[in-house]
């Protein structure tokens, strides 16, 4: 594997406001990455670090094997972090041109990168006639002129209605699938499931999981269960070795797995045990519900 981006402990301080605290996470090759977190939790700093228009309190990061300097390593990232900002009174294909002479990068990927974006038709539109969806593509299309190894978004579907945001995610996947590594913050749970394929989830600076949405989202699920030794009960799923935790609310006991197990086993033990249960359901949850019950942890 490859490494695009490597985080070692990056802290953000802003006076008593710690915005990223420790962070840690690589980010490899050909993977979309999601950060994400509810709003403040510190997607927007960490990037801004990567990116070097935020400067780190401690810790540190590398850019591919670490063996240029971070100026010339983000020659090779292409990156959205703030709301596009284009000259109005000049077309789509102008405004990239400008951006070709500023980069410094050949003016000939233009058509191609507008066709990403599927902006082509439109390259000889004024910039201020563009709807905010197409503003966000050309942006896209601007962030791809130098061929980047990664290419870094932040929020990219922010203000777009459904249409929009759908158009946004597709150019995102196909963007991938055509091998750019992706890193995307999101405070959408839904975005980073249906376009990204890890996740590093923060709150309040610190990293709560990171890792495949996929194996985020197979956890063992949870049994829900009733019994008239409600007590009895709780201890003895608390001493299972296939339990994590057990929580009791409104008479209903509910114990989380962290190993694979059947009901029929979880109810041929309890039966051993003496325990005969009046209610007994078997529950997979959600990723919006771990995502929920992970943030929730913190407060
Ligand atoms: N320039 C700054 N000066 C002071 N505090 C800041 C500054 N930038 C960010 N913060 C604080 O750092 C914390 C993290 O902010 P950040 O913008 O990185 O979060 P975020 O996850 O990107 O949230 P959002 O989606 O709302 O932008 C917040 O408490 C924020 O108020």
């Amino acid at each position: 594997m490859e490494t695009i981006l490597t985080l070692n402990n990056l802290t953000k301080h802003y006076g008593k406001v710690k915005a990223v605290n420790d962070l840690s996470f690589t980010i490899e090759k050909g993977n979309v990455y999601g950060i994400l977190g509810p709003n403040g939790s510190g997607k927007s700093t960490t990037l801004g670090m990567v990116l070097n228009v935020v400067n780190a309190t401690s810790g540190n990061f590398k850019w591919f094997d670490g063996s240029d300097t971070t100026h010339h390593a983000l020659k090779k990232v292409g990156a959205i972090i703030e709301r596009p900002n284009f000259y109005p009174y000049m077309t789509a294909a102008q405004n990239l041109e400008l951006v070709c002479t500023i980069k410094d990068v050949d003016p000939g990927k233009i058509e191609e990168k507008l066709e990403v974006v599927h902006l082509l038709d439109r390259k000889d539109s004024k910039f201020s006639t563009f709807s905010l969806g197409m503003k966000q593509r050309l942006a896209i299309a601007s962030a791809l002129l130098n061929d980047p190894e990664i290419l870094i978004l932040d929020e990219p579907t922010n203000g777009l209605d459904p249409q929009g945001i759908h158009q946004i995610r597709e150019i995102i996947k196909n963007i991938a699938s055509g091998g750019t590594t992706i890193l995307l913050a999101s405070h959408l749970l839904d975005e980073v499931e249906k376009v990204c394929s890890h996740v590093v989830i923060i709150r309040k600076g610190i990293k709560l999981y990171a890792g495949p949405v996929e194996e985020l989202n197979a956890s063992h699920g949870f049994f829900e269960l009733r019994c008239e030794k409600q007590q009895e009960l709780i201890t003895v799923l608390e001493g299972h070795p296939d339990f994590t935790s057990v929580k009791e609310e409104n008479g209903l006991v509910t114990g989380f797995l962290k190993n694979p197990l059947s009901a029929e086993e979880l109810n041929t033990f309890l039966f051993n045990q003496g325990l005969v249960l009046s209610h007994m359901v078997k529950r997979k949850e959600s990723l919006e519900e771990q995502f929920l019950q992970l943030t929730a942890n913190l407060n």
